[in-house]
């Protein structure tokens, strides 16, 4: 059996060789596109009068530049692999064989040719679920013909760059915890790392999960629950290519920043990106037609932090529960008779009567949402008109027809109905302003949302097949029965109870199944992967947890300091910063965005290229960051200077809590 650093050699030339017939593909495909391009040019004038023989030439163009894109998908995968072609290998023998096969694993397959045995086995693949899941000795994996069992002789751990062989251990002494100790403990890259060479055993099964429906991840803050997600799309794009596309997944996450700071991963694993959106931004586009402006969840914690008002936070609490639901139905069971003021329609000889009209409103089309019935009533009328006439109706007739059926809604205006829906369940209707003044206070976005789904037929998410929600706790009931609603589909949602963005934490867990259904799976991961045992610790104290298991990666103890005010704090920031530092991120982290600003103010006078991020921001760089706690979450820096306050409440001491689980190797936590 051939040793590592010899089948490297061997890959290495194979690697190149392939790589070789793939450039002369690419080049004889770009040769024929040109060849192409020249024939249309010099015939176009001379082609059928049709249109035919132009079609075929275009199509017989798209198939060889899909086909030149699929060849120049595939250089940037060898290439890829060039640099590091696998990282990990099993021997295995199967149960009724006498000697093992070598399985080397790296980021994608390759083989002599398609469609024979491969050199090198994607990380995805049945047989490399042997390299996660199990030590020397017996073992299994599934295979599509059913589970393989049989025995693991050795398994080995390489790191490879540039083609080179850097380390090779034998790994049934243990080594993988001081590997992954090796991983953890280099300084944060600017974007999150893909994990492939030690994803854990407990990561695993959840990334090779394909069999429950919705599966929700409560995981301790850096326990790699967003690592685990993005590895999880990977897995389920490689296993059913066939119905799963890119295009099909979508993750709702909470920023810009935070989309930039995962947008690698996908890319270095040989998937393309995708989709990604918050949901505060979907639901303003989704509510532009009725109001000019809404307030987003950063607003909402600005004035919280900054005049603290306890009835607005019931309020927003109240706008979002289960009740406020129960009450929205009272009121739109009651708009079905007091929107309404039915009257005759007359129109070139066809008559509906007020009978006929209540007929088809509360029988024929009573299944539609109440205001988008009385346009299939408009519909069913012009139907019947065509048919009678045998003629379509012009422009000025349709409208003429629309305003008369529309009119019989005492108002459409979803702003003026909302209002109404507030007095009557006991709260302060919305100010009666012209669309141009309409500003949705946070607490009523997605109420609103949830009475224009009910009162109007939605447009369904029907091309998402998977949805993945990052920071679940985050989400209220109220947007969790909306999610639903729109994505009746597989869900991954993943988040952390105790670093939830409010006064008090959120246990969401609670009501995820009474909403998504009995097909929930939830898993718990307590296992803290990103900071030093000294941070661990420290922002397990403030959080008040207990059951954390923490990787024994020892760091610096965390600085705790008191200020006169924030101005002295920042002095004390800048003598650190001013410091050598082996570090490549640096984070300084406010509580709100004057403070942040202020902080960049003070800080750029000394430090030319830091940058500061704010929720317009769709970056972040290496160097020195300042931002505000909410913006650095799901975020990790080498070194977080954590900028509190004196004074305590539920949402500082979160947003301490934070602060504190961002830092991989320093902390310093100072207060003003
Ligand atoms: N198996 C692993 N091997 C190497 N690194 C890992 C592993 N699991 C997690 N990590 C690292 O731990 C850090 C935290 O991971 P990640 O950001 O995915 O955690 P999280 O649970 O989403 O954290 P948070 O909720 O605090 O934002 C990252 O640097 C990630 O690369």
């Amino acid at each position: 059996m051939r040793d590592g650093k010899s089948y490297l050699t061997f890959i290495i030339e194979k690697l190149q060789q392939r790589l070789k017939e793939v450039d002369s593909s690419i080049s004889q495909g770009q040769k024929e596109i040109e060849g192409m391009h020249e024939y249309y040019w010099e015939n176009y004038t001379e082609m059928d009068q049709y249109g035919y023989e132009n079609f075929d030439n275009q199509q017989a163009l798209l198939q060889q530049v899909n086909a030149n894109q699929e060849q120049l998908a595939l250089k940037h995968r060898l290439e890829r692999m060039l640099n590091a072609p696998f990282f990990g290998r099993v021997d295995f023998c199967y149960e009724d064989e006498d000697t093992p096969e070598s399985f080397y694993i790296g980021i994608g397959n390759f083989s002599e040719q398609t469609g024979q045995v491969p050199y090198i086995y994607d990380w995805r693949a049945p047989v490399s679920s042997l390299f996660y899941d199990f030590d020397k000795g017996p073992a299994s994996y599934e295979a599509p013909a059913g589970v393989l069992e049989g025995e693991i002789h050795s398994k080995w751990q390489y790191k490879i760059r540039c083609g080179k062989m850097i380390y090779a251990f034998e790994s049934d002494i243990k080594i993988d915890d001081d590997i992954l100790k090796a991983e953890l403990g280099s300084n944060g890259d600017v974007q999150l790392k893909n994990i492939v060479r030690t994803i854990q055993k407990e990561q695993n099964a959840i990334i090779r999960n394909t069999k429950d429906k919705i599966l929700v991840i409560q995981g301790a803050a850096g326990s790699g629950k967003t690592s685990i997600a993005l590895h999880r799309i990977a897995y389920l794009l490689y296993h059913d290519r066939k119905h799963m596309k890119s295009s099909n997944i979508l993750i709702l996450s909470p920023n810009s920043v935070f989309s930039d700071y995962i947008s690698h991963i996908l890319p270095e694993l040989g998937e393309e990106n995708i989709q990604e959106m918050s949901f505060d931004l979907f639901a303003y586009r989704e509510l532009r037609d009725t109001v000019i402006d809404c307030e987003d969840r950063y607003d909402q914690i600005e004035r919280e932090l900054s005049c603290p008002d306890a009835e607005a936070q019931d309020r927003l609490h109240r706008k979002q529960s289960e009740e406020f639901l129960g009450l929205t139905e009272v009121f739109l069971a009651n708009l079905e008779d007091s929107l309404m003021d039915f009257h005759e329609v007359s129109f070139k000889g066809i008559v509906k009567t007020e009978a006929e009209l209540v007929n088809l409103f509360y029988f024929k089309f009573q299944d539609l949402p109440l205001l988008s019935r009385m346009e299939a009533i408009l519909e069913h009328f012009t139907d019947e008109y065509e048919t009678l006439y045998n003629r379509r109706l012009s422009e000025e007739e349709e409208e003429k027809l629309s305003q008369e059926f529309m009119g019989m809604y005492a108002t459409r205006d979803l702003y003026v109905l909302y209002s109404q829906l507030l007095e009557e369940s006991g709260f302060a209707p919305l100010p009666h302003v012209s669309y141009e003044k309409r500003v949705l206070a946070y607490e009523d976005v997605y109420p609103m949302l949830y009475l224009k789904y009910r009162l109007y037929q939605k447009k369904g998410q029907k091309n998402i097949k998977h949805l993945v929600i990052d920071e679940m706790q985050d989400y209220s009931f109220l947007q969790y029965t909306i999610l639903a609603e729109l994505f009746p589909c597989k869900m991954t949602i993943l988040g952390d109870c105790a670093q939830t963005m409010e006064e008090q934490q959120q246990d969401v867990l609670k009501f995820l199944p009474g909403i998504l259904g009995r097909h929930t799976r939830t898993i718990v991961m307590n296992k803290s992967y990103r900071n030093t045992v000294e941070i661990a610790r420290y922002a397990n104290r403030l959080a008040g947890l207990t059951d954390m298991e923490l990787l024994e990666r020892h760091g610096k103890e965390v600085e705790e300091q008191k200020f006169a005010c924030q101005e002295e704090a920042l002095k004390k920031v800048l003598s650190h910063l001013q410091q050598e530092s082996p570090y490549e991120t640096t984070a300084v982290l406010t509580m709100t965005e004057q403070e942040a600003l202020m902080a960049y103010q003070y800080l750029k006078e000394y430090f030319q290229d830091i940058s500061y991020i704010d929720r317009n921001s769709s970056a972040f760089q290496k160097g020195i960051t300042v931002t505000t706690f909410y913006l650095a979450k799901g975020l990790e820096f080498d070194r977080v200077f954590a900028l509190g306050r004196k004074e305590k409440n539920g949402l500082l001491l979160q947003a301490e809590y934070i602060c504190a689980t961002r830092a991989l190797h320093e902390l310093y936590m100072y207060e003003s």
